[in-house]
């Protein structure tokens, strides 16, 4: 019999239940894509991708390597982070919404084969015509492919007459201090978060989203993302990032389901009916000056973040989980967490939280300087973008010791809209 999206949605969560709390923080990671494309729609039937008797990874447990797509959240959110991500903003290119009914419709035909194997659209087979499918995944398994979407401010302004379902915290970013971003790396009208734990499997779905866009909407940036992947940490511990510190260890437990509710998951009283169940999406691209950071001090280090590097543990402590105890002081009386400490600013007094979900990335090098283009595609996912990620953000831009050693180049906000239900489409609630 088949399984009603809720269903879908608590198998997703007994799936992440099998994992422990410290698994579960693996949900944070630490994060580069440029894209050529063209080609046509998709739609129809799905072919099956992967093949049991050519491909050696169909031994793989198959219920373990597919996220279910239909669910009452979408996926990609609270799921355990896979071990790569393309990111990609569109904006569109049509000023009719009927023209964005359609593609959301198309997107959750192709999201739902994407995620679960299948190779997109039927016309794969005849020699006459461009396959509807691009082909590179083809016999690759679903590898957790979750993919994710989200509206962001400017789809509500006067182009499609939606100016009035736009959610009053839906608004772009304000400026924050030390802020250097590039046009190139901000905004966008829609989003699409593609995860999975091989990269291919992810650019995949990327491509043939902006293909089956064609005509309707553009890509307007992307940035590809990585942790460590299951087969260089088989412990799953919390993934560091790339300045060498564990990074995730004070995110909310994304297996308690009140804990959710009152972090991520919008309901009735926080705004638009058409975003129950959803939630909103912070992201900004942050270069780290990693050779600055390179030489500094082991101690520096620790003080910038306020927790020990080989451990995680806050400075003091020896379990990475311990709490962080920021009224302690030392014999002299100086705290033993320096209060602009990275850790100790963001924490606060500890009642606002958000689920971080970040990927390091690597585009290469800055040929005027021959420095490294890395860092962390910090993404967040929050109820309410202003009380939760401004608030954080604000503290930290002023005083937080790691701003030496970083610098915000993109920024972008999106309301990622609650769960598909089968049958259903990407935005419905919305759209109508
Ligand atoms: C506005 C939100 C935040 C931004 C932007 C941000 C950037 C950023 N963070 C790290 C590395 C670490 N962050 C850590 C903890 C932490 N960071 C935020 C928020 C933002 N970080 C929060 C809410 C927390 C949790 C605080 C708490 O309650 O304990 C840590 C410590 C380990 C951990 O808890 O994950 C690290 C390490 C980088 C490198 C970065 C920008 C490049
Ligand atoms: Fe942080």
């Amino acid at each position: 019999m088949k399984k009603q999206p809720e269903e879908e949605f608590k198998s997703e969560q007994m799936l992440n239940k099998k994992l422990s709390r410290r698994d579960m923080l693996r949900l944070t990671g630490a994060s580069g894509l440029g894209l050529l494309l063209g080609g046509t729609g998709a739609g129809g039937l799905m072919a099956a991708r992967q093949s049991a008797a050519k491909t050696p990874a169909a031994s793989l447990d198959p219920a373990a390597d597919t996220l279910p797509f239909y669910g009452a959240h979408q996926a990609g959110i609270i799921t355990p982070a896979q071990n790569f991500l393309c990111f990609a903003a569109f904006d569109l290119t049509t000023t009719k919404l009927d023209d964005v009914k359609k593609l959301l419709k198309s997107w959750t035909e192709a999201a739902a084969a994407l995620t679960s194997g299948s190779l997109i659209g039927n016309v794969n087979d005849n020699p006459n015509l461009p396959p509807s499918d691009t082909g590179e995944a083809d016999g690759l398994t679903p590898s957790r492919c979750t993919l994710t979407f989200g509206v962001g401010p400017a789809f509500f302004d006067g182009r499609f007459g939606l100016a009035p379902k736009r959610p009053s915290s839906l608004a772009d970013l304000p400026a924050f201090t030390g802020d250097s971003l590039e046009p190139q790396w901000c905004g966008g009208d829609l989003c699409v978060q593609a995860c999975a734990d091989d990269l291919q499997v992810a650019f995949h779905a990327i491509r043939n989203l902006a293909r089956i866009a064609r005509g309707t909407a553009v890509l307007r940036w992307t940035q590809e993302g990585f942790q460590r992947t299951a087969g260089a940490d088989p412990k799953g511990a919390t993934p560091r990032n790339l300045l060498g510190f564990k990074d995730g260890t004070g995110n909310p437990d994304a297996t308690d389901d009140a804990e959710m509710r009152k972090v991520v998951w919008t309901s009735s009283s926080d705004g638009p009916a058409w975003m129950n169940g959803g939630t909103y999406m912070a992201v900004r691209r942050v270069r780290l000056r990693i050779e600055v950071w390179d030489r500094s001090t082991l101690s520096d280090q620790e003080t910038t973040f306020g927790r020990h590097r080989h451990s995680g543990a806050p400075i003091g402590a020896t379990d990475e989980f311990a709490e962080l105890k920021l009224d302690a002081a030392d014999a002299s009386g100086k705290p033993v967490i320096p209060p602009d400490s990275h850790s100790a600013l963001a924490h606060g007094d500890g009642t606002i939280k958000m689920l971080r979900r970040s990927y390091s990335y690597s585009s290469g090098m800055d040929l005027k300087t021959g420095q490294l283009d890395a860092g962390l595609l910090f993404i967040s996912f929050q109820k309410d973008l202003l009380k939760q990620f401004v608030s954080i953000q604000q503290r930290l831009s002023k005083n937080d010791r790691l701003n030496e050693y970083m610098v915000h180049t993109g920024s972008a906000v999106f309301a990622c809209f609650p769960g598909v239900r089968e049958g259903g489409y990407i935005g419905e609630a919305l759209l109508g």
